[in-house]
């Protein structure tokens, strides 16, 4: 991992212990739990998301970053979660599956599809989409992440990645359309995949100032929290790694403003 500050927070309840709260110093002094010691394996009844303990979060801080990482299922959890999203999921195809970047259309390195409230419409690279109606499952990880976090999300756009030749390039979510007070909810499940931060003033040859990149691996049935003002400093992208060769699918929950209902 590169250079930047991580620290241990944790969730309890609904509610992210805020920096200086007396839950987050006592938290601060544990460490972090492992896979297996974090997240117990669950008897068959146990609803996803029922946590029956704190989440271990770690905190993933740069000069104008500002994330929370966690596991928030077990790999019983997230397994099950990535069948059935194989089965519910409906990509999109023909236009919908196509990006604009200066004026030129490509297909996309990945499949992509968006859920959320009734009415939604979201723009992503040029192109509007409209919303389907929550699944169970995708309702089922929405309202887990909302447990975890105590924000409210009303769209996810989901994005699956048949290996590592599939892949995201450089970007913001910074799009107007989005509440710029809520987090960027990453949920992933699957292959785990590098994920990379840029700052704006260090990307290309002629960039202004030398910031050194935020790596970061992202795990199945992990929650990355993007947190503003994040998206507006940093770039992210998933690059290519030839050597995975397993699916993995992430969901992007989202806060959408003023939606066109
Ligand atoms: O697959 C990922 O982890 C990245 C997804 C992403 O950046 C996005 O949906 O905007
Ligand atoms: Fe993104």
């Amino acid at each position: 991992m590169e250079k930047f500050k991580v620290e241990v927070g944790l969730l309890q309840g609904s509610r992210l212990c805020t920096k200086n709260s007396p839950e987050r110093r006592e938290w601060k002094m544990m460490k972090l739990l492992n896979d297996d010691e974090a997240i117990q394996e669950e008897d068959g009844d146990t609803k996803v998301g029922e946590f029956s303990h704190p989440v271990p979060w770690q905190k993933i801080e740069a000069e104008g970053l500002d994330c929370d990482y966690a596991l928030i299922f077990s790999k019983k959890e997230a397994d099950e979660l990535f069948k059935h999203l194989e089965e519910e999921v409906v990509y999109s195809t023909g236009e919908e599956a196509k990006v604009q970047v200066y004026g030129k259309v490509y297909n996309i390195p990945r499949k992509q599809a968006t859920y959320g409230d009734t009415g939604l419409m979201y723009t992503y690279s040029g192109v509007a989409r409209l919303a389907c109606p929550w699944t169970p499952t995708l309702e089922n990880i929405r309202d887990a992440v909302t447990k975890a976090t105590g924000q409210t999300f009303n769209f996810v756009l989901i994005n699956r990645y048949k290996d590592g030749l599939d892949h995201m390039g450089e970007h913001r979510d910074d799009e107007k359309e989005l509440d710029p007070s809520c987090p960027i909810a990453s949920v992933s499940l699957g292959a785990a995949r590098d994920f990379v931060f840029r700052h704006r003033d260090a990307r290309g040859r002629n960039s202004s100032r030398q910031i050194e990149p935020v790596k970061l691996e992202l795990s199945h049935g992990s929650l990355l929290l993007m947190n503003p003002p994040t998206n507006h400093f940093w770039y992210h992208s998933l690059p290519v790694r030839r050597k995975i060769l397993q699916p993995r699918i992430n969901l992007t929950f989202r806060r959408i403003l003023n939606s066109k209902k």
